[in-house]
């Protein structure tokens, strides 16, 4: 659709800001050109859609080159919604979106035909501003103001829509709503949209490909997961990021590190201290939230968490809705459950063990409840156990994991040990919970030494502590 080949060009011939650029874009692609301040996206796209001469260098449209396009016949190929836009005139927003239909309009008198009308009543209620079509332009908002505009480029129907920020200005749900349209014009109609944008986050999520900008060269063009790697991203942007895939899609996302927050990171240990036992429950409450991957009853999303708790829970216990019971438990004992891990055991919480390991910079707080419950089946006895691990350092995502399977071979050892086994594949651990809850300050743990040196510290932590627990509470062989 769309060919770049070795395009030099700017403001002046001595310094050119763009630099031997070449590359392709094809018919329905949504391609976004990405890159920091100054880079040169502007002066891409203008030049892309005709505005800007270039010095050297081909740009071919449909396989024929730019420059032997007369205007109106660019202006039914192409159309351009820039980054910002005034009006010399006051017209009303029908009469501004009807301006994009300048180019499709026959004969000296430029006659407004029926096809034109549906064309704006169309375009117009695509983008949500037919309500305000009889009033005018200057009067709206600026994300107003920015649809009425998409809607004058949607009106022109061009064959590709070049666009500058476009979500600039526009609340969540408009961004959304523009892209998804946007997105459905490039699949049901072969739209070829090309967009800058800043919000890396969103052209993720909507772009076929990517074009990165950096000092007026191409750094990469290729699929978002390529582009949007974590040490690119840093390098030429100059700043400090964080890439993890969308919850939902595999979509990378991006995250900054404000500064504030980065240097408030005072140390903190996670240690008995912060433990509270009663006969009611298990509290571990921090003045810091802790990343935690958990299988409680609630707080069970991977996120952040200040307060564990595992309640004793009574023979009484209804445990068809186990959460929603844990949630107002919670409420009721003045704990916020957005903000608690919640566990339910049938284990004497008294009977706990917790310790605290220490080597290499590396500490661990382990707090474990194990022993027979008291409100299962009787015919059979299978231990009931609950293994928290509290993590000084800061984890990778594998790390987690790997703590995760080095704490629960640890109990199944410990159990083997203890002469507790069910002689089943599984430890029967349905009733068990486990959590692994990271401070993430400190000491960087992710592969290598580091985690070895927490394997170790893990796997005999839950290991003493399950055996002790067990023993605590009257377990006896067989
Ligand atoms: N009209 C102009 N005359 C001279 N130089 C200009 C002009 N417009 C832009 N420049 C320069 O060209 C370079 C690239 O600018 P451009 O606007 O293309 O960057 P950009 O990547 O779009 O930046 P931003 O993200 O800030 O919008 C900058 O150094 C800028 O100062």
């Amino acid at each position: 659709m769309l060919t770049v080949t070795e395009l030099i060009g700017g403001y002046t011939r001595e310094m050119p800001v763009l630099k031997n650029l070449t590359f392709e874009v094809a018919r329905g692609e949504l391609f976004g050109i990405l890159g920091p301040n100054g880079s040169g996206k502007t002066t891409l796209l203008q030049m892309m859609s005709g505005i800007l001469p270039y010095h050297s260098g081909e740009i071919m449209l449909k396989g024929k080159r730019l420059q032997d396009y007369r205007t109106k016949e660019l202006a039914r190929v192409i159309a351009v919604l820039p980054q910002h836009s005034t009006q010399a005139f006051s017209y009303t927003v029908k009469e501004t979106v009807s301006l994009g239909r300048y180019a499709h309009q026959k004969g000296l008198l430029q006659s407004w035909s029926t096809e034109d009308e549906e064309v704006v009543q169309k375009v117009m209620k695509q983008t949500g501003v037919t309500q305000f079509q009889h009033i005018s332009f200057e009067q709206l908002s600026g994300g107003e103001k920015q649809r009425v505009l998409l809607a004058q480029s949607l009106a022109q129907e061009p064959e590709i829509l070049f666009l500058d920020e476009p979500t600039n200005h526009l609340d969540l749900s408009y961004q959304k709503e523009l892209l998804d349209l946007m997105k459905r014009w490039t699949k049901k109609k072969d739209l070829t949209v090309i967009s800058i944008f800043h919000d890396l986050n969103l052209a993720s999520l909507y772009c076929d490909r990517l074009l990165l900008l950096d000092k007026g060269k191409i750094q990469i063009n290729d699929k978002p997961n390529e582009v949007l790697k974590r040490e690119r991203i840093q390098a030429i942007y100059q700043t400090e990021i964080e890439n993890r895939p969308h919850p939902n899609l595999p979509k990378p996302q991006l995250f900054i590190v404000p500064a504030h927050l980065a240097e408030e990171q005072e140390a903190l240990v996670i240690n008995e201290q912060y433990l509270e036992v009663t006969d009611k429950w298990l509290v571990l409450k921090l003045p810091i939230p802790l990343k935690t991957l958990s299988s409680g009853v609630t707080g069970t999303e991977n996120g952040w968490y200040k307060t564990f708790v595992n309640c004793h829970a009574k023979l009484t216990y209804d445990c068809k809705n186990p959460r929603k019971e844990m949630i107002g438990y919670l409420s009721s004992e003045g704990f916020n459950p957005s903000e608690t891990v919640g566990m339910i055991t049938d284990v004497d919480v008294q009977t706990v063990t917790a310790c605290f390991y220490e080597e290499d910079n590396i500490s661990t707080f382990i707090v474990v409840t194990a022993g027979k419950g008291d409100v299962v089946d009787t015919s059979r006895v299978v231990p009931s156990i609950h293994t928290w691990v509290f993590v000084n350092g800061c984890l990778s995502e594998g790390v987690f994991i790997q703590g995760l399977i080095t704490a629960t071979e640890a109990k199944v050892k410990a159990l083997h040990d203890c002469g507790a086994e069910t002689n089943t594949p599984s430890t029967e651990a349905s009733k068990d919970s486990i959590l692994i809850a990271a401070s993430q300050r400190g000491t960087n743990i992710r592969h290598g030494e580091s985690m070895a040196s927490l394997d170790k510290l893990v796997g005999t932590g839950v290991y003493e502590c399950t055996l002790l627990a067990m023993k605590n509470s009257g377990w006896k062989d067989g």
